[in-house]
């Protein structure tokens, strides 16, 4: 038991030991400290605990983003306000106004994709991201990708039409805002999450493609790295020119590869970067070789040496950079086993430049770098908030998700086709008083062969008041979030049409409602 200020909270006594005492007596085990002891008693009575493995679980995504101790702990703290259970006057009171401060402009990020927004148009998407960009705090914008991102995580408890508002807002607007700050991983993470949300029909054909060879692929990528490491290291040449290597791998996103598809146009072997390798070289200055081509160039020779190059592939963008001043050196490399008979892969990309040629292409690269906390430091962080994180597990259950209770209902749905809603709502509102009532819904709901209970549950879904009647502006929010639901749905049949031809999977979805098409027939022609 550790206790802070009067009162006690339980800490697992072995995890305190790993933390060690430099870091118990350092302010940001004080601040970290403090961020739990508001937090964990609060998180702990609401739902079941589990908003208190979450937060610590985003916190400690905010470590491994190598954020400082005051973003962990407002990290920890924005979890219990969101949940209800801290006012924003405690959270000052405990952590200070540096911590409050980041609070209240995280807060202000998730509140700039306003419902007067339209997200999906990408000139406001891109209006609303710049606004963010340069109102706000980079460690507030980082806050509140990493709280979007548990967001994304725990959708399947909250109305569908919050499922879909709360994607959109992430895939047009905070994984974009991911990438401009140069957290590359959490954007892919974000853009999936969201795109499987958001168009599953799509998702799902992406999916079925890239899965296929994910595990192979990834084996080889590791294998790969690897093997590259060392042979840079044992050459010669490049022992000369280069201080250190630095050799990242990636396997393409389902988002990514779906853009390729759909986007481009492309078919799925044009692909050419499904496999992606990029080599960093720490060049030398002083070494003779200018701005590091010829170590580039050498490293190329290098991989040649080691793999089957493709020459047609090979783009030499620092001999000749691209017009944004993009520099690097692509080739590509066949990772395919060698024979008739060897197993096929698709080819390598293989990105070679410098450090300061990367620097320069991963844009807002400097943005993130000038908030990062020193690595052992971050470390350390993320040290304390695991043995947080042992301590919660000790004493609360997560609870399993729940499965969605709020489907919208395919009648409800079908309103979406309507459009008219002035005309759609007069139609229902059969004694033309301003309202549409129980009897009146389920009147309409007969007509079209369904049962009361469709209408109550119709009612239930619109009815916002809870007085038992529909208002007109209760029927138009419906309206924009079923107009939303069928937008979506019609780009996610667009896009899996397009897929399965490119992909020529056979599909097997071919539910008709007819009950929702009479319901639209219906209010369209009344
Ligand atoms: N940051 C940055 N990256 C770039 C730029 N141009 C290319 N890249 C990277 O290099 C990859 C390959 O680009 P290219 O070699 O031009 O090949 P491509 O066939 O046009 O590329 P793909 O669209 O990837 O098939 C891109 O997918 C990016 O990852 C650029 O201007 N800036
Ligand atoms: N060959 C590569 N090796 C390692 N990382 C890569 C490679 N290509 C891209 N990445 C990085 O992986 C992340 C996601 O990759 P993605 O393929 O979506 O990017 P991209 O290549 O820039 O996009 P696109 O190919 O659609 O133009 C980004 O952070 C990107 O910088
Ligand atoms: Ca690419
Ligand atoms: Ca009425």
């Amino acid at each position: 038991m550790a206790s802070a200020g009067g009162e006690v909270v339980v800490v697992d006594p072995a995890a305190a030991a790993r933390m060690g005492d430099d870091v118990a007596t350092s302010s940001s085990w004080t601040l970290l400290f403090r961020a739990l002891k508001l937090a964990l008693p609060a998180l702990r009575d609401a739902a079941g605990g589990r908003s208190l493995s979450r937060a610590l679980i985003v916190a400690a995504s905010l470590a491994d983003l190598q954020m400082d101790a005051e973003v962990i702990s407002a990290g920890i703290v924005r979890q219990a306000m969101d949940a209800g259970a801290v006012a924003m006057a405690d959270a000052e009171a405990q952590l200070g106004p540096g911590a409050a401060a980041l609070l209240r402009e995280s807060l202000d990020v998730k509140n700039a994709p306003s419902s007067q927004v339209d997200v999906a148009d990408e000139e406001a998407a891109s209006a609303v991201r710049n606004r963010i960009l340069s109102g706000y705090d980079v460690r507030a914008v980082i806050l509140e990708l990493a709280i979007r991102l548990d967001a994304m995580k725990h959708l399947d408890g909250v109305p569908k039409h919050q499922q879909r508002t709360t994607s959109l807002e992430v895939l047009k607007v905070f994984a974009p805002l991911a990438h401009a700050v140069g957290a590359g991983a959490l954007s892919k993470e974000l853009e999936d999450l969201s795109f499987w949300r958001l168009y599953p029909q799509a998702y799902a054909q992406v999916d079925q493609w890239l899965s296929g060879q994910e595990d192979d692929c990834k084996r080889v990528l590791a294998t790969c790295k690897d093997d590259l490491l060392q042979a840079l290291a044992a050459d010669d040449e490049l022992r000369h020119a280069v201080a250190g290597f630095d050799v990242k791998a990636r396997y393409k996103s389902r988002f990514s590869a779906m853009k390729k598809l759909v986007k481009d146009g492309r078919r799925p072997e044009d692909v050419h970067d499904i496999l992606g390798m990029r080599v960093i070289l720490d060049h030398r200055a002083g070494c003779g070789d200018g701005d590091g081509h010829r170590a580039c160039v050498r490293t190329h020779e290098v991989i040649k040496g080691m793999w089957k190059d493709v020459p047609a592939r090979t783009k030499d963008y620092i001999a000749r950079p691209k017009g944004d001043g993009y520099r690097s050196l692509h080739i590509a490399v066949d990772m395919s086993e060698p024979g008739p008979e060897g197993k096929k892969r698709p080819l390598m990309e293989v990105q070679i430049r410098t450090k300061e040629m990367n620097d320069a292409a991963v844009f807002g690269h400097a943005l993130y770098k000038g908030c990062l906390a020193d690595p052992e430091e971050a470390k350390r962080l993320k040290d304390i908030m695991l043995a947080a994180a042992e301590v919660a597990a000790q004493h609360l259950r997560d609870e399993p998700a729940t499965g969605d209770q709020t489907g919208v209902p395919a009648a409800a749905a079908a309103a979406a086709s309507a459009g008219n809603i002035e005309r759609a709502f007069r139609l229902l509102d059969k004694n033309g008083d301003g309202r549409i009532s129980m009897e009146e819904l389920t009147e309409i709901m007969e007509d079209l062969g369904a049962g009361g209970k469709d209408a109550e549950e119709l009612m239930r879904l619109l009815d916002d008041n809870n007085d038992g009647s529909l208002s007109s502006d209760e029927f138009a929010l419906f309206q924009k979030r079923v107009e939303l639901k069928a937008k979506l749905e019609d780009k996610d049949d667009e896009y899996k049409e397009i897929l399965k031809q490119k992909l020529q999977k056979v599909d097997d979805t071919g539910l008709i409602h007819v009950y929702r098409k009479n319901l639209s027939d219906k209010l369209v022609s009344g």
